[in-house]
């Protein structure tokens, strides 16, 4: 873009102001500016900024009709017959050998609560083998593999497409190949990078976070539609022959990567999209909770729910809203083209007042106390709404959910603490199970508190030697593969 086209562009978005400080940008500065705004048709832009400043003032939403989700939509992973859990793991199994599932992880987020200047993949939470989030999940895609192939007799690979932002995308990527992409062949992690938009104030003019920069953020999980169709992952996923995807995000450190059961359950339902849940622990933990709005299938997200709505019980004394969002998600292929090719231009964005620093009209940066400006994010689940068969997996807290959201502190939830422990609990679960016997140890008593308490005993069992507690001959070597601290 030459300046005069540039300069034209942001008048016909209403939007001039943003080359205020142009004359005393240097020739990189320039050119970064107007990379930065190249993306952006002047129409769009301006209804951009619109909504954003519309938001402020939303015309009060009519009393919303909320159900929670029908029971026979529901399958469990906690309350389901033994023998049909098994025939759907084994289903899933099946479609896993069959090479037709992979995993969409979604790392584009700036973990703002957790307050690491580095993806949040990369955290290690201090467990004995020092692994970080992005290793264990790369060890639990070798195993599902490797039992799918163990069972069916054919090498099989579980793709693992992994959706990053300007924020994460290059550490990302550092990270990977400094750990020799976790003996994982590299063909198969596929990065592809979510769109960035820029803020706006409460004007509804853009924020400028420096003289030669727009405060942009990512456009939330939901920008995953849109850099699917904008990388050309369908097509690729269409190449390799997938037809089903786990998708999920990065901060729960006992996610079950491409879940045979999960995917098993939703394959035999004929769904075309899926959500896992938890139970609720209490009313006010942030999670979102999946119910029918106006006969809709979607997510309630904890940060536009009443208090009064979260807090409302059936009889039995259960939360009624209480089928908790954990972010795993299945969708068919089909389905995912279906939205990139028809939808997605329907999904309405969620706005956030938040503190963005700005510079001001004399070029200063400042850093603002409070809510200065509004982000707008797409939200993955919004696409629940075009499902056809849509249907709800219910699985177990304390063996699949244990997300990394908030740095430590005393008594803090869903921290590296908190999910250091859930990790060492299910580990000392699985061996206790398993036929361990560890002398001289207290076994856990059955009151003992998994989120305030350390387990007795610190025990890690790598992911390359059991996926979801199963035993296999052999491979159970203490010192190798398990990792003991007593
Ligand atoms: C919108 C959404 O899904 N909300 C869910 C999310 O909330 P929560 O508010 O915790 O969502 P986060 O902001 O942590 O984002 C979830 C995931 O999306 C990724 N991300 C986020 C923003 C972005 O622009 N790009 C991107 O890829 C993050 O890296 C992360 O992997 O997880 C909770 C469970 O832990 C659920 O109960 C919430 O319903």
């Amino acid at each position: 873009l030459n300046t005069v086209t540039l300069k034209q562009r942001l008048e016909a978005a209403g939007q001039a102001h943003v080359l205020r400080f142009w004359p005393e940008l240097a020739a990189g500065e320039r050119s970064s500016l107007a990379a930065e705004l190249r993306p952006w048709e002047p129409r769009e832009l301006r209804a951009h900024c619109e909504a954003a400043k519309r938001a402020l003032t939303p015309a009060r939403p009519p009393a919303r009709p909320m159900e929670p989700v029908p029971q026979q939509l529901m399958g469990s992973a906690v309350r389901g017959h033994p023998e049909v859990l098994s025939r759907w793991e084994q289903r899933g199994f099946q479609l896993i050998s069959e090479n037709k599932v992979a995993v969409i992880l979604l790392a584009g987020g700036q973990g703002t609560r957790l307050a690491v200047p580095y993806p949040k993949g990369m955290y290690n939470v201090g467990l004995p083998s020092g692994k970080t989030l992005y290793q264990i999940q790369a060890e639990r895609i070798r195993k599902v593999q490797e039992l799918a192939e163990v069972k069916h007799g054919n090498k099989c690979t579980v793709p693992w497409y992994i959706m990053t932002s300007e924020f994460t995308l290059e550490p990302t990527q550092r990270f990977f190949a400094e750990h020799d992409h976790f003996n994982l062949d590299k063909s198969d992690i596929i990065m592809f990078e979510q769109r960035m938009i820029p803020a706006v104030g409460f004007d509804g003019k853009i924020i400028l976070e420096q003289k030669g920069k727009v405060a942009m953020a990512p456009d939330g999980n939901g920008g995953l539609y849109r850099a699917l169709a904008d990388s050309m992952i369908l097509e690729d996923m269409d190449r390799r022959g997938i037809r089903y995807l786990h998708v999920y995000c990065v901060d729960n450190i006992l996610v079950k990567m491409a879940d045979p059961i999960f995917i098993g359950f939703c394959a035999e339902k004929g769904a075309d999209c899926g959500a896992k849940v938890v139970g609720k622990t209490d009313p006010s933990e942030p999670v979102g909770v999946v119910c029918r709005v106006d006969g809709i299938y979607q997510v309630v997200e904890y940060s536009e729910v009443s208090q009064e709505v979260a807090e409302m019980r059936d009889e039995d004394g259960c939360l009624t809203y209480n089928a908790g969002n954990i972010c795993n998600h299945f969708f068919t292929l089909d389905f995912l083209k279906s939205i990139a090719e028809e939808f997605e231009p329907k999904l309405v964005p969620h706005m956030a007042i938040k503190k963005i620093p700005f510079v001001d009209e004399q070029g200063n940066r400042v850093k603002p106390e409070k809510g200065n400006g509004i982000k707008m994010e797409k939200f993955v689940f919004d696409v629940f709404q075009f499902a056809k068969n849509f249907v709800v997996f219910e699985v177990s807290r304390e063996e699949e959910f244990s997300p990394l959201k908030n740095a430590a502190g005393a008594g803090v939830k869903d921290s590296p603490v908190t999910a250091r422990r859930a990790l060492l609990w299910q580990h000392q679960r699985w061996a206790l199970r398993a036929g361990g016997h560890f002398p001289n140890h207290q076994i856990p008593r059955s009151d003992w508190s998994e989120e305030s308490e350390e387990p007795p005993l610190v025990c890690e069992i790598s992911p390359l030697v059991s996926y979801a507690g199963e035993v296999q001959q052999g491979l159970w070597q203490w010192g190798k593969w398990v990792h003991l601290r007593c």
